[in-house]
This record gives C-alpha cells, structure tokens and sequence, in this order.
C-alpha cells in the first residue's frame, strides 16, 4: 500500500509536487492537504482529487510522511502545533522550507525524528522537477528510498551529505525557475522589439530553451563546446555572445547565486534561533 503523505500548506511548491506524484501515478487517495480555508483547498480537492483538511493535527493523524510546505515564517507556529501528534506517530519528516536547519525543525517538533530537508522547484509540478536532498542520521534507509521515490516521481533528486550544500541547490535550482523565467521575459520583450508578435516570440523563446536543455542533457559535449557548434565565426551569435559577456552576465549569475545562498543563511539565522 502507498505511504499516506501530508502536506502541511497547499501553497505553489505544495502543489507543484502532489501534482506532479499524481501525474506520475502516485494513488491521490494517499495524498492529504492542509491550508487554513477551505477556500483555498476546494479547487484542489476537484483539481487534484486529493484530501483537504483546515485541521493540521487531524491531517497528520495517519500520515507516513509530512511534508512542511509552509513559509518559513510560519514554521515554528506550525511545529508548536504539530508536535504532540507528530512525537506521537514519529512520521518521516520532509521539510522544503528554504533556509531552516534540519536539526532546528526537529528541536521545534520535539527531537528524536528522521528529517529530511528538501529544497525543490516549482516545474515538479510538469514532472521537471530539481531537487537537492539532505537527511539527519535518524532516517532510515528504507526512509531515504522512499523520499526518493516520491520526489524522482516528479523529476530529478540529488542527495547531497553536507547540509550547507542545500544552500548551493537553493541557488542553482530551488531559486533558478525564476531566473530562467526573467531570461524569457526578456527575450520576449527583444522579439517584439524586432517586430515580432508577442505570442509569437514567447513560443519562440520558450521552446528554444527547451531544445537547448534537452540538447545539453541527451549530448556528450559539455555546455561551452555546444555553445561553440551555435557561434559561426565572423556570425551572428559570435556578436551575441560578446554582447553578454562584455555586459558581466556571467559574473551577475555568480552574484545572483551568492546573493541567493547568503539569504539562505540569513534566513536560517532569523528564523533558526531556537
Ligand atoms: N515556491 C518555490 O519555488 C519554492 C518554495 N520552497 C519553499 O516552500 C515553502 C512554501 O512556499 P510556497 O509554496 O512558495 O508558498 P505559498 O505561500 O504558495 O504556500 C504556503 C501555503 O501554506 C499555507 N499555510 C499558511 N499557514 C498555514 C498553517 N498554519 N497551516 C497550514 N498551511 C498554512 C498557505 O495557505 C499557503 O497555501 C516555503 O518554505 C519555501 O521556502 C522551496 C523551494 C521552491
Ligand atoms: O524564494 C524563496 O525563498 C523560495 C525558496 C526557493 C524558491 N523559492
């Protein structure tokens, strides 16, 4: 029988990743729910076909998993209120929360749990999922397989076995949907500058990065030698190309990473006091 997993928060990661586990087949009748209105979880219960519950504690009552899917803000609210049922039961537990510790999450549920830090992305949600992974020593193998099962469901997970290093996934795939979506906007924006139709150089734009992703995975040649195959010399890419480097696109991405990972950190220190 599938494991019961809870999500506590039905927000965008939420749902990115349950609608993904049900696209990929994971039974819905397995899948719970949580949000503070049922205004906000009846238009997933007929979407999804999902559980919903405004009641936290009753939703975790059976679960084998719960994923925390809240904002990190709500977190230790939300473990106060968690933590007599969870100490109970001793479910696996998942967090996505970007910046809280591990160790932090267990201390604020009452210590002595298996926690498993995940940091996703939204395109799970297409089956196109990255995410990195990190567990305490109190999970089991058995626990890690099935994380790992749940989140392969909705695209690529990576185990990582130094906690900080989720910083480096915030930055390069937690985050990075964003900085792509940024990089369409603005190639629309130079298509309609060109005089094409906006529609038109959306679509353009969006399947190129497709075809470039794609290409870069199923090919043996690294991300700077199919750059090359593209740049003709004396060509128009060459120009294009010169144009982004001298403009520090680069180094403004080594900047946006670091940026990403310091705020990371410093959520963890806000938030993270214990
Ligand atoms: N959005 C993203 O791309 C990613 C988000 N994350 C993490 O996922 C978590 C959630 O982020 P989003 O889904 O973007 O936020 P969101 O605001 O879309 O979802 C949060 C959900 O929690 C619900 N909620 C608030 N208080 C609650 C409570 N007391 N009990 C139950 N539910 C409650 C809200 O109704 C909302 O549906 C955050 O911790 C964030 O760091 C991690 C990776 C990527
Ligand atoms: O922006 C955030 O804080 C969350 C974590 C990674 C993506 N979204």
């Amino acid at each position: 029988m599938a494991s019961q997993v809870t999500f506590i928060g039905a927000g965008n990661m939420a749902s990115a990743i349950f609608g993904g586990m049900i696209e990929s087949g994971y039974p819905r009748e397995a899948i719970t729910a949580t949000s503070p209105g049922d205004e906000h979880l009846a238009p997933l219960r007929s979407r999804y076909g999902i559980h919903t519950q405004t009641d936290n504690r009753a939703a975790i009552a059976n679960a084998d998993v719960v994923v925390l899917a809240v904002k990190p803000q709500v977190m230790q609210s939300v473990c106060t209120e968690l933590h007599e049922v969870i100490q109970a039961r001793k479910p696996l537990i998942v967090s996505v929360a970007a910046g809280l510790p591990a160790e932090t999450l267990e201390h604020w549920l009452g210590g002595s749990l298996a926690v498993i830090r995940c940091m996703p992305n939204t395109p799970s949600l297409v089956g196109a999922g990255a995410a990195g992974l990190y567990a305490n020593p109190r999970v089991s193998a058995a626990q890690r397989e099935l994380a790992t099962t749940l989140m392969q469901a909705v695209g690529l997970a990576e185990w990582v076995d130094d906690e900080a290093q989720l910083e480096a996934v915030t930055a390069i795939a937690g985050s990075a949907p964003a900085y792509f979506f940024l990089i369409f906007e603005a190639l629309e924006a130079a298509g309609i500058r060109l005089g094409l139709p906006a529609d038109t150089a959306r679509r353009l734009a969006q399947q190129t990065a497709y075809g470039a992703a794609l290409m870069a995975q199923q090919s043996d040649q690294s991300p700077d030698q199919l750059k090359r195959n593209v740049m003709s010399p004396g060509g128009t890419t060459e120009r294009a190309i010169q144009v982004l480097e001298e403009a520090g696109l680069r180094q403004a991405f080594l900047d946006a990473a670091d940026a990403c990972a310091e705020r990371a950190r410093e959520m963890a220190d806000e938030l993270g006091k214990r």
